[in-house]
């Protein structure tokens, strides 16, 4: 009955995950979940489609035992696995059989041969399906539709003789001998990619069989990829010799160059009295690479520095209002650098951000800082100084700490605690092939976290402060992948520009002045970043722009149509057991993002919401991935 239909759906579920993880199991009816059919009189599941729906795993067996009404069961283009379970051949009304674009292994069960004779489409295609076909399949005389292609299938073809037979294919598995009379009406297409001879194919049974054409052309084509070097390749490594040498060149120009700055800054800038500007006269930083340009952040640092008074004058407090010329520390600074290290510092380009380039410096000892060149500085000198003052003295281990800071007329650095794992856009959208390190939930929902609570701390610290430029690049990340929030008191130094693309992603509506910005409007990007977290896509991902809606948007009317899983990133669904916490997040993240500004929760409440979200997932020990860092303590939160 119905009950054990139910039981059987959630034993599925918990087996292979994605979507069904997004029933309401709270009702008592599974025919209202997503893809389960009913049949009312016969009070039973008759058909199951769930096509594409992010399933893995192995079906188990002791499920379709129970599922004994099923007419329909699709489970196409998931990443099922392993063997089909033998107990689907109590389906004896089964009519259709869709399991193609999945990874089943092994045999098509003989057991099916017997008890599915009512199946009318059956479809294996792209699976690692295996052994021979067997003439069993003459029982399925009602069958239209066979589909085998693109598997291992070997052995020969057996004499089908399927009456009804409309749609057949075995292309591409490891089939030989002749193509049997019975199935010779079939297209040509049909047979490519085996080892077949006979009509339909041009290669007649009677001369060689061992090389059909169609697959020698095929092997050619694979032989070619492995052995020899295509045009691609050899043109790879000669783009690749000469861009060698080219970074060579540029090394020792640059070891050259580094020479005789040092010598510069020791003996000649007292007596020849060089400006700034004219050391910084070789100002290349546009932005184009790294390598010549790394040069020249610790000219610019080196620059900035060697007009202070002295190195001594380096330590700890804050800038002497008095002497302008200096790098200037903020309180805590326990790792201080001295002048010559910042001198011999290589640098490399970062990247360049709305407020200007930031460049990371590696220091002699092996430190490393981010050191940030603002540009279109727009307010006083003493307000520059009043202002960054009340930004370095902002102290939470959410915030990326902001170290020193120099200030000329021509030159205004910024320096920067250096973040080794990057930021949260590089990491989440970042190339996404091997050796990268998929984001689980648990880090996913510590980030947010995290976010969340440093940018709570910059609403809390001063009436009405908010960070105006909060999205995933401006999220860095410690070794232990907590977020550290950077750029935070930039908006109101630096002349941002009236329409600036780079955040349009991330602003809240009623923010038309990016200058004016509220808590109210930090709370929306940071929905936008919650949201960029669970769905994987950047709020300025090609596809969404197509579609013509923002990310918010997007989400909200798929999660109106009921098709709440298909919003969040696939490699979140594999993990079991924290569905409720990723739809709860979910939730936030559309409350946050909410078009009128009066209708978003305070920083305070998001923080709490996230907190609790995931006390209660750490209680129910939800499978969320494991720590990438083992030797990380967690946190007791
Ligand atoms: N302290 C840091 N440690 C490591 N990487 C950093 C640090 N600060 C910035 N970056 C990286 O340098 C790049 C440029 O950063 P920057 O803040 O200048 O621009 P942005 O974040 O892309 O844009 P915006 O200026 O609008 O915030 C980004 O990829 C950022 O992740």
């Amino acid at each position: 009955d119905l009950t054990s239909d139910r039981a059987a759906l959630l034993s599925l579920r918990s087996a292979v995950g994605g979507r069904t993880l997004f029933w309401t199991t709270t009702q008592q009816n599974p025919c209202n979940w997503a893809g389960v059919q009913c049949d009312n009189t016969l009070n039973r599941v008759t058909a199951l489609h769930l096509p594409g729906v992010s399933l893995s795993g192995q079906l188990p067996l002791g499920i379709f035992g129970n599922l004994t009404n099923l007419r329909t069961l699709s489970l196409r283009f998931n990443a099922l696995s392993g063997p089909l379970p033998t107990d689907l051949s109590s389906c004896v009304d089964l009519r259709n059989l869709y399991l193609q674009g999945n990874r089943f292994s092994g045999d098509f069960p003989e057991k099916y041969f017997s008890s599915l004779r009512d199946l009318v489409r059956l479809n294996l295609a792209g699976n690692n399906f295996s052994g021979e076909i067997s003439t069993g399949f003459n029982n399925f005389t009602r069958l239209r539709t066979l589909y085998l292609e693109n598997n291992q299938f070997s052995g020969s073809l057996p004499d089908l003789k399927l009456p009804k037979l409309e749609q057949f294919n075995v292309s591409f598995n490891n089939l030989n001998g002749s193509v049997p009379k019975t199935l010779q009406s079939n297209p040509i297409e049909s047979f490519l990619g085996n080892s077949l001879c006979g009509s339909p194919l041009d290669q007649s049974c009677s001369t060689k069989q061992d090389v059909p054409p169609a697959v020698s052309v095929d092997l050619t084509r694979n032989r070619k990829k492995k052995n020899g070097l295509s045009g691609g390749a050899i043109a790879g490594i000669v783009i690749g010799s000469v861009l060698g040498l080219v970074v060579l060149l540029l090394l020792l120009f640059i070891l050259c160059r580094k020479r005789a700055t040092k010598k510069t800054s020791s003996v000649d800038i007292g007596a020849t009295k060089l400006t700034d500007a004219e050391v910084l006269g070789e100002k290349p930083l546009t932005g184009s690479g790294t390598g010549s340009n790394g040069f020249s952040v610790a000219a610019a640092a080196a620059a900035a520095m060697t007009t202070s008074s002295t190195a001594g004058g380096n330590t700890g407090g804050v800038g002497d209002g008095t002497s302008n010329k200096k790098l200037v520390f903020f309180r805590n600074s326990s790792t201080i650098f001295d002048l010559e290290d910042l001198l011999r510092a290589s640098a490399e380009v970062l990247g360049k951000g709305t407020f200007g380039t930031a460049y990371k410096a590696v220091l002699e000892a092996g430190m490393m800082v981010a050191v940030k060149r603002l540009k279109d500085v727009t307010v006083s000198e003493s307000e520059f100084r009043e202002k960054i003052e009340f930004v370095g003295a902002m102290d939470h281990e959410n915030l990326v700490p902001l170290r020193a800071y120099y200030y000329s007329k021509e030159e205004k650095l910024l320096v920067y605690d250096y973040m080794p794992m990057g930021s949260l856009s590089a990491l989440l959208h970042g190339n996404k092939g091997g050796g990268r390190t998929p984001l689980n939930w648990e880090i996913r929902s510590r980030i947010a976290l995290g976010a969340a609570h440093g940018i709570e701390y910059l609403h809390s610290h001063g009436h009405n402060v908010s960070h105006g430029n909060i999205k995933s690049s401006n999220i860095l990340l410690s070794k232990s992948y907590d977020a550290r929030i950077s750029d935070f008191g930039l908006a109101h130094l630096v002349g941002l520009p009236s329409t600036p693309n780079r955040v349009a992603g991330y602003r809240a509506p009623e923010v038309t002045d990016p200058r004016r910005v509220s808590q109210k409007a930090d709370v929306y990007s940071f929905g936008v970043l919650l949201l960029e977290l669970l769905t994987g896509k950047a709020p300025t991902h090609a596809l969404l722009n197509e579609e013509g809606v923002d990310l918010p948007r997007w989400v909200q009317s798929t999660v109106k149509e009921e098709w709440t899983s298909e919003v969040f990133d696939l490699e979140l669904l594999r993990y079991q057991n924290v569905e409720e916490e990723m739809v709860q997040l979910l939730q936030l993240a559309i409350d946050c993002a909410a078009q009128y500004p009066d209708n978003r929760p305070t920083m305070a409440e998001a923080t709490s919401r996230i907190e609790e979200l995931r006390r209660v997932s750490l209680l129910r020990g939800g499978d969320s991935g494991s720590n990438p860092d083992p030797d990380r303590v967690h946190e007791s939160d």
